[in-house]
C-alpha cells in the first residue's frame, strides 16, 4: 500500500471550535482562536464555495490553523491550511490528493479500530470522539468517557490529539487532564448565552495551541 504523508501540525491545537459559518470563523478568530474548522454540512460543492474561499482568506489573514470539513476538494483548490475528514469521507476522498497539495489532514476515530484505519493513513491529527453524550450530531457510536480518551492518548504517545464531544466548559479541566492536546466544541461557544466569555474561559483553559 502507498504511504502518504501530510504536513505536521501543532503537536497541541489548543481550543478547536466547529463551526458552520464565515461569521462564526469571522468572530472567533477576532478573540484570539489559532484553530478552528468550517464545518457546513450536506451542501453541494457550488453552495459552498464562497464560504470556504472566505473562511481560508480570514484564517489566512489572522494567521490561524483553518481546517475545512468534508469539503477536501474545494479546501484543495483553495489552498486551505488544512481538512478534517470522517471515516466514511476517507472511503470517497482522494487522500493521495490532499496529500500532494500539501494540505494537513485531520481524521475522526471513534473505537479502536478505526484508530488503527487512521494511523495507516499517518494524517496530521486524530481526533478521538465522541468523549460524552452531544446534542449536536446524531452518533451511530456510545460516547468513550475519559478513561478510554486517556487511554488512547497513552498509545497515541507524541500524535498531535484532539477530543471532541459534549465538551462542555465545566469540563474541559478533566479532558485536558487526559494529556489530549486539543478540545473540540460546537455548543459550547455557539450555543453558550454569552458566546465571547465561554470562548474567552475555553481559551484560558485549553490555550490557543502551540506554534
Ligand atoms: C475535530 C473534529 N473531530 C471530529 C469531527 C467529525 O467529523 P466526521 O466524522 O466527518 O463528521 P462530520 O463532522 O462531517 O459530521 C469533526 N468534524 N471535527
Ligand atoms: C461534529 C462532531 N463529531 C463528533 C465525533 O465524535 O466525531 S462529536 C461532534 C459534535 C460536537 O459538538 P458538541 O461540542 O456540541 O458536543
Ligand atoms: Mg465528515
Amino acid at each position: 500500500m502507498l504511504t502518504l504523508t501530510f504536513p505536521a501540525t501543532s503537536r497541541r491545537l489548543g481550543l478547536y471550535p466547529v463551526v458552520d459559518s464565515v461569521e462564526w470563523i469571522e468572530r472567533l478568530l477576532g478573540t484570539g482562536v489559532k484553530t478552528i474548522q468550517l464545518r457546513i454540512k450536506d451542501k453541494r460543492d457550488e453552495e459552498v464555495e464562497a464560504d470556504v474561499v472566505a473562511a481560508i482568506a480570514l484564517g489566512k489573514r489572522y494567521n490561524a490553523r483553518l481546517f475545512i470539513n468534508d469539503y477536501w476538494r474545494l479546501a484543495i483548490k483553495h489552498g486551505a491550511y488544512g481538512v478534517h475528514l470522517g471515516q466514511e469521507d476517507m472511503d470517497v476522498a482522494n487522500l493521495a490528493a490532499i496529500s500532494e497539495a500539501g494540505l494537513r489532514l485531520g481524521l475522526s476515530t471513534h473505537d479502536n479500530m478505526e484508530m488503527d484505519r487512521a494511523l495507516s493513513a499517518n494524517p496530521s491529527y486524530i481526533a478521538l470522539g465522541h468523549v460524552f453524550p452531544t446534542q449536536t450530531k446524531q452518533m451511530p457510536s456510545s460516547p468513550q468517557g475519559l478513561n478510554k480518551l486517556a487511554e488512547h492518548i497513552q498509545t497515541l504517545g507524541d500524535y498531535s490529539t484532539v477530543a471532541i464531544g459534549g465538551i462542555s466548559l465545566d469540563r474541559v479541566p478533566a479532558v485536558l487532564a487526559t494529556g489530549v492536546g486539543s478540545v473540540a466544541v460546537v455548543s459550547a461557544i455557539t450555543q453558550a448565552p454569552d458566546w465571547r466569555a465561554a470562548t474567552a474561559k475555553l481559551l484560558e483553559l485549553a490555550g490557543t495551541g502551540d506554534e
